[in-house]
Order: structure tokens, then sequence, then C-alpha cells
């Protein structure tokens, strides 16, 4: 199981902006926390921020429980699916381990591509693939890194809503152990998937997380769970009113 990350942050100002204010998180080990929040409020800045894609402002703590660096032990994936459209999808899940100059496992890129429905197209191109095809391709290739932690900006914003449920099935089963953050704009996918739920509320000094109510059957919850549509209704409210 991976550890849990603990997170405090004096604030974050972007562009003379006060983006995110004053916060204190614990990710539980293990775990998919989902953050949601109107467009602008610093999602991806805070996953850019755990990513080391943004410099850290003094007195940022970023500190995994087992006392090892973040740095190195995390996977990403975003909304593109980033394939590179000269390579065969084996090589694009490969490409990390390539990109490092070292050979890729190809037994393991075999059972993640097989795990994501894709066996029997590892010598495809990208351009050949659906949408949703390359995104299970993207998730093979995010997994293939075996990262303790997993940061996940809008994974599957880009396909349509029956490849997302499938995908959300499909990714729950495979990140299990790891402790995930996943931005979304999905107040069900949040639902579905998540441990835990955090919705950023903008304010003066910076936008802060709070958490939202989860329905008690633990994740992949059923879409059709009343207490998930109730939770969903609920979710869908508050961040209408954040906005
Ligand atoms: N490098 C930057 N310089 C200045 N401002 C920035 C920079 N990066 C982001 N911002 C601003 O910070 C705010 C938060 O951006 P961020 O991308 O984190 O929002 P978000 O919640 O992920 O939005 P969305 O849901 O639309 O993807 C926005 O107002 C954005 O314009």
């Amino acid at each position: 199981m991976a550890p849990s990350l603990g997170v405090s942050l004096p604030g974050i100002r972007l562009g003379g902006r006060a983006v995110l204010g004053r916060l204190a998180l614990d990710f539980a080990g293990g775990e998919v926390t989902a953050l949601l929040g109107p467009s602008g409020v610093g999602k991806s800045t805070l996953l850019r921020l755990l990513a080391g894609l943004l410099p850290a402002p003094e007195g940022t703590r970023i500190a995994p429980a087992d006392g090892l660096p973040l740095a190195g032990r995390i996977a990403w994936m975003g909304q593109q699916d980033l394939l590179l459209p000269w390579l065969t999808l084996a090589e694009n899940v490969g490409l990390g381990a390539r990109l490092r100059g070292q050979r890729p496992d190809a037994a393991r890129a075999r059972d993640l591509i097989a795990a994501v429905g894709l066996a029997g197209r590892e010598r495809a191109r990208p351009a050949e693939l659906s949408g949703g095809m390359r995104q299970r391709a993207a998730l093979a290739r995010t997994l293939m890194e075996d990262r303790p932690f997993v940061l996940m900006d809008e994974p599957f914003s880009a396909v349509d809503a029956p490849t997302r449920h499938r995908m959300q099935s499909l990714a729950a089963g495979l990140l299990q152990g790891r402790t995930v953050l996943l931005v979304t704009h999905d107040p069900l996918e949040a639902l579905r998937l998540a441990h835990r739920v955090l919705v950023l509320r903008p304010g003066e000094d910076g936008a802060v997380p709070e958490d939202h109510p989860m329905p008690p059957s633990p994740p992949l919850r059923a879409a059709h769970d009343p207490d998930v549509l109730a939770a969903q209704a609920a979710l869908l409210e508050r961040l209408a009113e954040a906005a």
C-alpha cells in the first residue's frame, strides 16, 4: 500500500493574484482523493505544484509518510493522451523507460495493454486508435511507471460518457493501493472513484479545500446507487454555488 502524503502550503500567488489559500491536507495512503471546483479555481495549480512543475513557495511542505522524497515517485495522467504519433502503442506504453535510456519491461507492458483491453493492438499507431482507445493506452502508460503516487488531471474528460464509465471501472481496479489525486469536473466520476471528495472554494485570500460528505459504500460505487445519486445532486449544487 502506498504511503499517505502530507501537504501544507502557505498559499500560492500567480500573475499577482492569490490562487490557492493557506492549506494543510493529508492524502490518505492507497486512497483516491478527488478534487473539484469551478474553472480557474486552482485545481491544476495544486497538481502541478505536487508534480514539481511549479516552484513551491517558501514554507511549503510536501511529505510522504514514509519519509522518502516525493520526486521520482509520481505518475501523471493529463487530459490529453500525449501519445507520440510515430510510436506504436507498445512503444508509447514503454516511453517512460525509453526516455530514461532503459529497456521497457516488455512483459509488464503486454499485461497492462491487455488489462486496458487493447491486446492485439500493440503495433497500432495512435492515429489508428479511437479516442477511447488512446485514453486507455495513456492509462496503461501511466501505470507502466508503477509509481505509488498518481496525479490525474481530468484524465477521462475527452471521451464519451459510456467510455468514461468503463475507463473509471478499469482505473479503479488498476489504481488500487496507490495514493491518487484526481482532478475532475464530473461529480459522478468523483463519487464513483474517490474515497474522499474535496471541493476548492474560491476566496479573497485564495481557494481553500472543503470536504464533501461521501456515500457510505466504498469505491468503486455504482452510478445507480441512491446514495451516490443524492451525493451527486448535492455536489452539483455545491459546485454551482462555488462558481
Ligand atoms: N503561470 C501562470 N501565471 C499566471 N496565472 C496563472 C498561471 N497558471 C495558472 N494561472 C491562473 O491561476 C488560476 C488557476 O488555474 P488552474 O489551471 O489551476 O485552474 P483549474 O481549477 O485547474 O481550472 P480548469 O478547471 O479550468 O482547468 C487561473 O486563474 C489561471 O489563469
